[in-house]
């Protein structure tokens, strides 16, 4: 038993739907646009239903009977590309459609990027529309009957119609429409695109839309071209164009000048590509040194990309991580005078050397290294004391001293208390701050939370001096259950079952340890998943999200499921609820203030949904993506492998909490932290790369689908560090579960390879793999 020691908790991370959750379920929403005017079928017109005609506008005019009674409107949207103008303008003309008023679509025919008989999003929201290659040509197009019957207009990719405003004029005024535009009002030079912005002084209202940068996460205005192609109207998609936010003026500066002079053409990379090479020249070994020799090409590149100085310490990816401070041996500690003021540093990945003059040491003292990021302590007055090696950069934090000027008074207050009471026993006199200790360690163990409620009730002093887990079960890590899984009962016993009486099973990965629980929450939430132990419920009546710490009780409350089921992508067929309920993982995060915001993936979405706990609706990632496989939470960070189509390198990516300060949360984009040995085309052997969690660390397994099976094992540290041949060969007796988590029903179904053939250099080794379509139930395993 003990040595079912499983990489996380995947059973645990289980999805549970009842077998009457249906029941549960909210009524499944309306197809998202019913439109009134039938879509046309190309080449054909069809007419619209005379029947929808929305007699209280007059049913609008062509002109050839006079004035339409009311009077029309026009409606602008405008912004950057992905800035949701699309999904605007169709939520806008599906409300029109609602109130029943015959609706028409029309997009510019040169937008041939999903075919022309649709308008469709970026997140693929599909409506049947006319493609025209100019306005003029939709009333001929429909025929006067038909035109005279619609109530309203919606433009999408106006920026391509050059009679946009005659067009609008003549629907608006002469003939009474409600016309909608939606459309680029600048082009990737931000120069305006078309005549959009000539219609905004004939519009009712004007909407600019702004994305997300794909860079940086900030609120974007602008549309970035990734190419080098310089004509105005270029059709594309995220292949070509991203989302950017403002520049600054000596940004905007650097562009015209590039733009105005013949650029060399290294000079000429756009900044914003410099800057994504920047990064990536950050996420590297030697990082710093190549960032700088990257920086050094020339005063453009320079101006482009983010100098270190003076950010050495406040972004993370300036520190000097694979460095450390070399001892430099005979009695030479850095600051002695032999030195000269000089200290060596050493490059863990590339074993590389520098020597840097830093005269600091000489009243400085070193007593650790954080990333590179050297702490001292000055040696006048104890401060304590951050140093970027390299940057220079330093930080002040309080005096050492005041620490144990604390210790002091609180040794002294202590022992007058306890004098005047009683002879303390030798276990209860124990001084809190080894208390606090101690209980830090338990906490470190694998059983640590039944250990730290044992250790806790010794005495009252030694509960009083310690942390109750009760009301911080969410929000301190340090007390999420772990390596507790909800146990299935099988027999058709979900948690919340009338048999079971509110009680459910956990079961100790670690241990085999088994605690029965009552929680009688069960009975109206279901559970959709897992992280860390504390279950991710559903509660049946609002579909809100609550975390649930089943051992303290501690209850948090998130947005309902239900404000996701919009992104439920159009194009799934059957129930978008149960797309929506395969959470595909979810993390959980607490920043230094103590606020927990959840991300989480469900199957049915191409963004990541995040939001923090108490807010109303759940938020989406501005960017998507189109195929993930095997995401794993781990340290409350998300991890996925994105497979390639077809022979290139499978990537690994990291998708890191969302970002709470400042006045909109976001989600950063995911970071490519490393890449996978490529399939080749000759090879017979298909390798499938998944993650797990292992000793607390993530290992990358490679599970072959060919003839000849060889199924291997990597650690992602190493394949970060471009080291893609070193396997593991040891997994310490642990077993690793692969493939998708579904416990419905009692039952454990794990889907991967059979049979478990890990074998390294022709040896069997320690641990096992637990591949294979096999459903089991749990209790005939762990018996
Ligand atoms: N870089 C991106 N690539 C693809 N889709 C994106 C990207 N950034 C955002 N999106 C998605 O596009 C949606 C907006 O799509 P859409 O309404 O078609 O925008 P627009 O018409 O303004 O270009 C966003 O809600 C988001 O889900
Ligand atoms: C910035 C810019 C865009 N385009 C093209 C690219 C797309 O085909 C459309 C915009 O579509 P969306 O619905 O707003 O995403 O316009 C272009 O031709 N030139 C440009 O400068």
């Amino acid at each position: 038993m003990s040595s079912i020691c499983a990489m996380r908790s995947l059973l645990a991370a289980s999805t549970f739907l009842r077998s009457g959750a249906s029941r549960l379920r909210p009524l499944s929403l309306a197809p998202p646009f019913r439109l009134n005017l039938s879509r046309p079928s190309l080449g054909a017109v069809r007419p619209v239903s005379a029947a929808a005609v929305d007699k209280s506008r007059g049913g609008g005019g062509s002109g050839m009977e006079g004035r339409p009674s009311h009077p029309g409107e026009i409606h602008v949207i405008v912004g950057p590309m992905f800035a949701g103008k699309t999904t605007a303008l169709l939520r806008r003309v599906q409300v029109e459609a609602g109130t029943g008023r015959n609706v028409a679509l029309i997009k510019s025919d040169k937008d041939n990027r999903y075919g022309l008989d649709s308008v469709v999003t970026h997140d693929g929201t599909k409506v049947a529309c006319w493609a025209l290659p100019e306005l003029s040509s939709f009333q001929d197009k429909l025929g006067t009957e038909a035109y005279d019957k619609v109530d309203v207009i919606g433009i999408d990719e106006a920026q391509f119609f050059d009679d946009l405003h005659d067009f609008c004029c003549k629907a608006a005024d002469r003939d009474g429409k409600i016309v909608v535009v939606a459309g680029l009002d600048g082009d990737y030079k931000r120069n305006k695109f078309g005549s959009v912005l000539d219609i905004i002084p004939l519009a009712d209202s004007v909407t600019k839309l702004t994305a997300r940068c794909e860079l940086c996460g900030r609120r974007a205005f602008f549309t970035l071209r990734k190419t080098r192609e310089t004509k105005t109207e270029l059709i594309g998609g995220a292949d070509v164009y991203m989302p950017r936010r403002r520049r600054t003026s000596a940004d905007a500066d650097a562009v015209t000048a590039a733009a105005t002079r013949d650029p060399s053409p290294w000079e000429s990379l756009h900044e914003d590509l410099l800057e994504l090479i920047a990064w990536r020249v950050l996420a590297g070994d030697d990082h710093l040194r190549d960032y700088v020799r990257f920086r050094a090409v020339c005063p453009h590149w320079r101006s482009s990309t983010t100098c270190p100085r003076g950010r050495g310490i406040v972004d993370r990816r300036f520190h000097p991580r694979r460095w450390m401070l070399l001892p430099e041996g005979h009695g030479l500690y850095p600051g002695h005078g032999k030195l000269r003021g000089f200290v060596r540093f050493f490059n863990l990945s590339t074993g590389a050397f520098v020597r840097v003059h830093l005269p600091l040491f000489r009243d400085h003292c070193v007593l650790d290294s954080v990333d590179g990021i050297l702490l001292l302590q000055r040696d006048h007055d104890t401060a304590i004391r951050l140093l970027h090696p390299f940057t220079g950069d330093i930080m002040d934090f309080p005096p050492l001293e005041t620490l144990l000027s604390k210790r002091r008074r609180r040794t002294s207050a202590d022992a007058d208390a306890a004098a005047a009471t009683r002879d303390p026993s030798p276990w209860e006199s124990l001084h809190e701050d080894l208390l606090e200790l101690i209980a830090w360690r338990v906490l470190a163990g694998d059983d640590h939370l039944r250990d730290y409620v044992r250790f806790r009730a010794v005495c009252s002093h030694w509960r009083s001096s310690t942390t109750c887990p009760r009301g911080r079960g969410i929000v301190d890590r340090r007390f999420h259950p772990r390596r507790w899984m909800l146990l299935p009962e099988g027999h058709g016993l979900y948690p919340g079952h009338g048999k079971l009486r509110g009680f459910v099973r956990f079961f100790n990965l670690s241990t085999g340890a088994f605690v029965r629980v009552h929680l009688p929450l069960f009975r109206d939430h279901c559970v959709l998943d897992s992280v860390d132990g504390i279950l991710l419920l559903q509660r049946d009546h609002d579909t809100a999200i609550r975390l649930l710490h089943p051992f303290t009780g501690d209850i948090m409350d998130f947005p309902p499921l239900e404000t996701l089921l919009r992104y439920v992508s159009s194009k799934l067929v059957g129930d978008k609820w149960d797309y929506l309920r395969r959470i595909g993982a979810a993390s959980i995060n607490v920043s230094a203030d103590q606020v927990v915001s959840l991300m989480m993936w469900s199957r049915g979405m191409v963004q990541v949904a995040f939001a923090t706990s108490g807010e109303r609706e759940w938020r989406v990632s501005s960017w998507y993506f189109n195929q993930i496989f095997s995401p794993l939470p781990f340290q409350g960070k998300l991890y996925m492998v994105r497979p390639h189509q077809t022979y290139g390198e499978p990537e690994i990516l990291r998708i890191d909490p969302p970002q709470l300060e400042g006045t909109e949360p976001w989600l950063p984009p995911p970071t490519l932290i490393a890449k996978c040995p490529a399939n080749t085309p000759d090879s017979d052997n298909r390798v499938l790369y998944c993650l797990v969690e292992c000793d607390s660390e993530i290992l990358v397994i490679a599970l072959s689908s060919g003839v000849h099976k060889k199924n291997s094992v990597y650690r992602l540290a190493d394949f970060v560090l471009g080291r893609r041949t070193i396997q593991v060969t040891n997994i310490g007796g642990n077993a690793i579960f692969i493939g998708k988590r579904n416990l419905n029903k009692g039952q454990i179904r794990f889907q991967g390879l059979l049979p478990a053939s890990w074998r390294v250099k022709g040896k069997w080794r320690s641990g096992c793999a637990f591949f294979g379509f096999s459903t089991y139930s749990p209790k005939a395993h762990h018996s």
